[in-house]
């Protein structure tokens, strides 16, 4: 196995690493370091936590070390959060270079961007929209000297999901110079393949991580069947758990809305469990707030929306817990990855309910590994459905909940309310209308058929009565 003075790297680097205790290079580290530092294009997929940012980070930062000039490197990222780690990690790494870094996300000051811009830093990390208005707005920066193009998470950055990027990026391509390296590195990689070789145009070296399965072996995957239901009741039973038997452990809960982050926070607060919650619907301050209390272990328990399940380090995560099960294999990849990082082990639970089946089918499928069913004591589970869940008036906080955020989107509750229920009306309404006409459809056709045997009926009688003529 390679170390990285053979990949190329220098020995500030090496040692640098040496500090952060990264001795080995990682198989994605040993495979995309020596292309890169070769000046070509690099395509990189490998697992969640197999280190993919050192991979780009390191050999970036030799390259400046050799030439500082200008704004050097951009790295993209699809969240903000994200932006900061990846920062981070030039910052560490680069130490002794005196590195100038510069972070452009939205929700934070616009005019300190600007001028933090303007003052040339070497390397930008930017989330696309952010970049995009700056662009749009100032010119008071250049990015035509740029060396290195890094877009991480790039399959993220190019979907046209909830956050389409595709306006975004065309903005900052049109600025950036033809002449650059290129790097993509993603977990997932293979299904934008085609759109991400168009953005490497230099015959991209690509790099794959070969094995069969897709997660990582650390990672002990299993889930809970449970009726949509008593979900909740399964999600504290599975909380108090790891709460009773581990003290240093955290836990991932993703769910599938802000709204049911705020309604999950506040039921685990009811049950004194200390969480903390991360979607896009916060104030970015308190996003960072809440992230920073999480990975310094303030609070043990995460409930976040997919905003987190992409990128995120933090080695106390043991488990993650999906309280939806997610409809794409790619976002779960993502989520569960956010535990068993390098080479640690870990835990993911996924409750599954009766409309969920399928979904479970095609991850194990994307996967190539076959989900275990995590044992739970059903007794327990109804014990806290009966006990707290009814005692809490939690049907009540969810109305308030739903309440609070019709006031935030600029709606009446009650009139919300009316609207519903006129709606219900006008449904009901044309429901009892259809059935009435498929009633007299059916009683024509019933007097159709009648007529239809009374002249048959007939026409016998009447062959009958000839016949004994
Ligand atoms: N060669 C190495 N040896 C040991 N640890 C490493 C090495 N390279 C990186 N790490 C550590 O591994 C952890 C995961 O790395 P990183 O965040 O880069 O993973 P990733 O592949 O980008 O994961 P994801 O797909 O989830 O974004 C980090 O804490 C990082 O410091």
């Amino acid at each position: 196995m390679a170390d990285f003075p053979s990949l190329g790297l220098s020995d500030w680097l090496v040692k640098q690493c040496k500090q952060l205790g990264i001795n080995k290079p990682t198989p994605v580290q040993e495979n995309c370091m020596p292309a890169i530092l070769q000046g070509r294009d690099c395509m990189g997929c490998a697992k969640t936590g197999s280190g993919k940012t050192a991979a780009f980070v390191l050999p970036v930062l030799q390259k400046l070390s050799e030439d500082p000039y200008g704004i050097f490197c951009l790295v993209l990222t699809p969240t903000r959060e994200l932006a900061y780690q990846i920062a981070e990690q030039f910052r560490v790494l680069g130490k002794p270079l005196g590195l100038k870094d510069c972070i452009i996300v939205g929700g934070m000051d616009m005019v300190s961007q600007a001028l933090e811009l303007s003052n040339q830093p070497h390397v930008v990390v930017a989330t696309p929209g952010r970049l995009a208005d700056h662009i749009r707005s100032s010119n008071t920066f250049s990015m035509s000297k740029i060396q290195f193009l890094i877009m991480d998470e790039a399959d993220r950055l190019l979907e046209q999901g909830c956050t389409d990027f595709t306006k975004d990026l065309e903005t900052i391509m049109g600025i950036l110079p033809a002449k650059r390296q290129t790097l993509l590195f993603s977990a997932t990689l293979t299904d934008t393949l085609q759109e991400l070789k168009n953005i490497a145009m230099n015959q991209p070296f690509f790099w794959e991580s070969k094995s069969e399965t897709r997660t990582v072996e650390e990672l002990d995957q299993r889930y809970i069947l449970t009726p949509e239901k008593v979900k909740d009741a399964y999600l504290v039973h599975l909380i108090q758990m790891f709460t009773d038997e581990h003290d240093d452990w955290s836990i991932i809960i993703f769910t599938n809305t802000c709204k049911n982050c705020q309604i999950l926070t506040m039921m685990l607060r009811e049950f004194n469990f200390p969480t903390i919650s991360l979607h896009s619907m916060m104030k970015q301050k308190q996003r960072f707030a809440n992230l920073a209390k999480f990975k310094a272990s303030v609070f043990k328990i995460l409930i976040a929306t997919d905003v987190a399940a992409r990128g995120l380090d933090i080695p106390t995560v043991q488990v993650v817990i999906n309280h939806n099960t997610p409809g794409l294999p790619k976002i779960y990849i993502h989520r569960v990855g956010r535990t068993a990082r390098a080479g640690r082990n870990g835990v993911s639970i996924t409750l599954v309910t009766q409309y969920d089946i399928h979904l479970v089918h095609s991850i194990e499928e994307q996967i190539q590994t076959k989900l275990k069913e995590y044992p739970v004591v059903e007794k327990d589970v109804l014990k806290i459905l009966t006990q707290k869940l009814e005692s809490t008036d939690f049907d009540e906080k969810k109305e308030i909940n739903k309440r609070k955020q019709l006031i935030l989107e600029g709606k009446d509750p009650d009139l919300e309310a009316k609207r519903k229920a006129e709606l219900e009306k006008i449904r009901s309404q044309k429901k009892k209308f259809k059935q009435r006409i498929q009633e007299d459809i059916q009683r024509q056709k019933r007097g159709q058929l009648k007529k239809k045997l009374m002249k048959r009926k007939q026409l016998k009688k009447k062959k009958a009565a000839q016949a004994t003529v």
